[in-house]
């Protein structure tokens, strides 16, 4: 399988604490991989490196084989707060993408591919609305909905639901597990939920406590299509129980420290 996303030996610190010891771990083209990890260990600064938005003290992260220098519109990238333009109705918001240089289509290009996320993303009526019309959830589709209309190489997600309440949380997993099967787009997502992690990805990648290193990565033998049934299926519940008994030890471990 093709390395889409890659960090190769990555080590940072800021103000001479140690936060990264040499994280080393790949995505596939088309994965869907989540990172768990203890608060504070560094998984938002791993992203931010995958992103261009911070560079490592040593080692390297790639995008599509390519060392990442610097922020690039061929990633998409989706925030826990709303990444998306408040003056800007939906429709122009999802758009917004389209129109710069390194992704511009033309004007019905763009209608369509608008037309087709707000479908996805369940939007239909709401194409003029303007963010502060709505609820936490659709602003978060919406800005899902940005991410995927300009077919990035790679999604990078950082914590998307952590703002939402829990069943809105878990219908917007179900809303972008269905869109996962249908975009096959190669995703990180950084979250705190071992279930969220699960639900949605064929591999986990585990870090430890500070200096971070990759503690496992475990794969999720759950089939697809998942649907809300799948969390009760008996794989889900074991790669849950090794999960959870992982996440416990690191923070025994820190507590410990
Ligand atoms: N720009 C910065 N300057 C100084 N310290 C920073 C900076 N960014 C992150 N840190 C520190 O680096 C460590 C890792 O932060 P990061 O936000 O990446 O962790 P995280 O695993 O995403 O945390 P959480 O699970 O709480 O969201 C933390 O101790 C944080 O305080």
């Amino acid at each position: 399988m093709t390395t889409m996303i890659g960090f190769d030996d990555v080590r940072l610190g800021f103000g001479g604490v140690e936060v990264l010891d040499g994280v080393g771990f790949g995505v596939g083209e088309g994965e869907f991989v989540s990172v768990l990890g203890p608060s504070g260990c560094g998984k938002s600064t791993l992203l931010n490196i995958a992103a261009g938005f911070l560079r490592p003290d040593s080692g390297e992260a790639t995008v599509a084989g390519e060392p990442v220098t610097g922020p690039d519109h061929r990633r998409g990238v989706v925030f826990q707060q709303y990444a998306i333009f408040p003056w800007l109705t939906v429709e122009k918001n999802i758009g917004f993408g389209l129109t710069l240089r390194a992704n511009r289509r033309s004007r019905e290009e763009r209608r369509a591919q608008v037309a087709r996320y707000v479908e996805l993303m369940g939007l239909q009526g709401f194409e003029k609305s303007l963010p502060k019309t709505l609820s936490g959830g659709m602003r978060q589709r919406v800005a899902l909905a940005r991410a995927y209309a300009t077919e990035p190489q790679v999604l990078l997600m950082d914590e998307p639901f952590a703002a939402l309440d829990a069943q809105t949380r878990e219908y917007l997993q179900e809303l972008l597990v269905e869109t996962t099967q249908t975009e096959r787009r190669t995703t990180m997502l950084i979250t705190h939920s071992v279930e969220e992690a699960i639900f949605l990805s064929h591999r986990v990648v585990v870090l430890g406590n500070r200096p971070t290193r990759v503690r496992e990565v475990v794969d999720v033998p759950v089939p697809f299509p998942r649907t809300p049934e799948s969390r009760l299926q008996p794989e889900f519940l074991a790669v849950r129980r090794h999960l959870e008994d992982l996440m416990r030890s690191e923070s025994t471990t820190s507590a410990r420290s």
